[in-house]
């Protein structure tokens, strides 16, 4: 476009998606990343993501059918790399209040919520990712992100205090996940025939927990930008709560699977740091969020990740003569994840024995 300047990437971070929406401008430049590859194909109907039901998972429920769900928790991991979980024992009207203080927060107006903005090149706060490598694309997409397990990590100045009930939403749902983190890692490991507590060990018992609040604006032109470029997760696994606009895609066979929307569920995605514990038996699977012309769409990813400093490794059970050791032991993965998704890259390859 004649006359525009196209301005850098850290001024363009410095000034909210929300806003440009608002003011009815047009992405700039450096958000467009997609012309050519937005009528590639997208399935949802041939095949979909498992649903795990956990209430199946009780020690109250025949152990035929714990066996049952065990498997299919396998087979979900080793396929897809994510699971939709229902009957988790969180009440549908808490979530309803998370994805409630999450919309109140970035509906209000941006001097409220600059309070808690974060610098281009900062992780938590109010905002948007750090500044990339030069030459990659930006996403059309707001987020807060806030440490939010071990408490003694937790920077309460980024934690909103409106809506007034934001920061107890946060901290009630915090140790929701905390429980939650136990009962996955456990059934993953029982789904394996490993030791029950195997990855929790692995995780440690300060392994944090970290909250991303998303922001998918709609967008004129979904055709040119992604609400979130393609990626997969550093983490250990993260838990993704939606709301029932849809927008999440996974990669599976070359091909795209938009995740459905279901209220009670909550999405549990691996990360590349299961991809190392499991000896590559659980796939950490590329994924992005397309843009919507019509509807924001809000999102709660939660990151579950081993505590820092920490070795962690394939699990010993889990390498044998038919499937030989594929990592090393690693420790900080989170970080190296980071350098190279900032060059658009995946960094499992680094981990590799
Ligand atoms: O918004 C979503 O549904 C996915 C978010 C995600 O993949 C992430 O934050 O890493
Ligand atoms: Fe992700």
């Amino acid at each position: 476009m004649a006359g525009v300047p196209l301005l850098p990437a850290d001024v363009l971070l410095s000034k909210r998606v929300q806003e440009m929406v608002l003011n009815g401008e047009e992405p700039p430049h450096l958000y467009v990343c997609r012309e050519g590859d937005a009528t590639q194909e997208v399935s949802s109907t041939l095949s979909s993501i498992p649903i795990i039901d956990f209430s199946l998972l009780s020690t109250s429920a025949p152990s035929s059918k714990q066996e049952e769900v065990l498997e299919q928790l396998r087979s979900a991991l080793c396929s897809w790399g994510c699971f939709q979980a229902i009957g988790h024992g969180i009440s549908s009207s808490f979530l309803d209040e998370i994805r409630q203080v999450a919309r109140e927060f970035f509906l209000q107006p941006t001097e409220a919520k600059k309070k808690y903005a974060k610098g281009v090149t900062d992780f938590e706060g109010y905002g948007a990712d750090p500044v990339p490598e030069e030459g990659q694309p930006l996403d059309w997409s707001d987020r807060l992100f806030l440490d939010a397990y071990p408490e003694d990590r937790r920077k309460p100045k980024l934690w909103p205090e409106s809506p007034p009930s934001f920061r107890d939403v946060l901290e009630e749902y915090t140790v929701k996940m905390k429980k939650f983190t136990e009962i996955v890692s456990k059934a993953m490991a029982k789904s394996l025939s490993l030791e029950e507590n195997c990855f929790l060990n692995q995780f440690g018992e300060r392994g944090p927990l970290q909250a991303r609040f998303n922001y998918y604006s709609c967008s004129e032109r979904p055709d040119l930008v992604l609400g979130l470029k393609s990626h997969a997760d550093g983490s250990g696994y993260t838990i993704i709560l939606q709301d029932d606009v849809e927008g999440l895609q996974i990669l599976k066979d070359n091909q795209w699977f938009t995740v459905p929307t279901i209220s009670d569920a909550l999405l549990v995605l691996m990360g590349d740091q299961m991809e190392i514990m499991t000896n590559g038996v659980f796939q950490s699977p590329v994924h992005r969020v397309v843009a919507n012309s019509e509807r924001e769409r809000i999102s709660v990813a939660m990151f579950y990740t081993p505590e820092p400093n920490k070795e962690i490794g394939p699990e010993e059970g889990l390498v044998n003569e038919e499937r030989p050791k594929l990592f090393n032991k690693v420790k900080d993965y989170a970080d190296i994840h980071w350098e190279y998704y900032q060059r658009g890259a995946r960094a499992l390859h680094v981990a590799k024995f």
